[in-house]
């Protein structure tokens, strides 16, 4: 792992499938290492992402094309623990892992978007991960919050601020209004599947990384 300067500033974590890593994902990540003033944040790749079937493209494939993307942004990370790990990747492991790395007062945000914000009373052990790390929630095309019910409640009564994430180590809900990108890792397998480019949704060393491997290329 690298090291953190001596700064006390908050980490991410931006867990995903990224099957492949886009320009939505990287764009993201860099406003928000901007606005929250993070120290680092961690693209965390999961080897089996537990509420999907399991991608095609295996998890080390996976990272290596989120390394190759990430090359050059110090403050950017892979995070491979789920790679080691067996059975499904529940995030709550990983915070678990990450909480005993960084004590117990570094801030620690789980980076997500409005889509797996919606799925979250779903995940395993859900109530736990605000005892863990502070819910950073990423606005995203089509997406809104929910204005009801039990996570409309939690968005309510977690409310923080920026200043926040530094501050408390964990249990604080922001959400963030990024710039929009409408780019989707599905929609980019699609184009690939049909022979045709993804070329400027994603960087030009990940779809070299494709090409040469044939990923998602078309099944004769
Ligand atoms: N264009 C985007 N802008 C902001 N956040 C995004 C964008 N695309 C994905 N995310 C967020 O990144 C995280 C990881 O997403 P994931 O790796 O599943 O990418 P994806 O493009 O949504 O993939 P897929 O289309 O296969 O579902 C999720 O929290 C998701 O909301
Ligand atoms: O821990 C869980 O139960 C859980 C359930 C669904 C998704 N997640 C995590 O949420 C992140 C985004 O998932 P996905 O499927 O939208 O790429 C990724 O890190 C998954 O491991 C985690």
């Amino acid at each position: 792992m690298s090291q953190l300067s001596a700064s006390t500033g908050a980490i991410a974590v931006f867990g995903g499938t990224f099957n492949p890593i886009h320009f939505g994902h990287l764009r993201s990540a860099m406003e928000l290492l901007e606005s929250l003033e993070l120290d680092q944040l961690r693209f965390m790749p999961a080897k089996e992402p537990p509420h999907r079937e399991r991608p095609e493209v295996s998890a080390e494939h996976r990272a290596a094309m989120v390394e190759m993307a990430i090359a050059g942004e110090p403050r950017f990370l892979c995070d491979k623990r789920e790679l080691d790990r067996q059975g499904p990747s529940y995030t709550v492991d990983s915070l678990v892992e990450l909480r005993a790395e960084f004590g117990e007062q570094r801030g620690l945000c789980l980076v997500m978007g409005c889509d797996a914000l919606l799925g979250l009373p779903g995940w395993h052990r859900w109530d736990e991960l605000l005892d863990l790390a502070h819910l950073v929630i990423m606005a995203r095309p089509g997406w809104h919050l929910p204005s009801q019910g039990p996570l409309a409640a939690l968005l309510h009564e977690h409310a923080g601020s920026v200043e926040d994430l530094s501050r408390h180590p964990a249990g604080k809900v922001i959400t963030q209004t990024l710039r929009l990108q409408d780019i989707s890792a599905t929609n980019i397998r699609a184009l690939l599947q049909l022979g045709l480019s993804a070329r400027y949704l994603l960087p030009e060393s990940v779809l070299a990384y494709i090409a040469e491997r044939g990923l998602y290329a078309k099944q004769e």
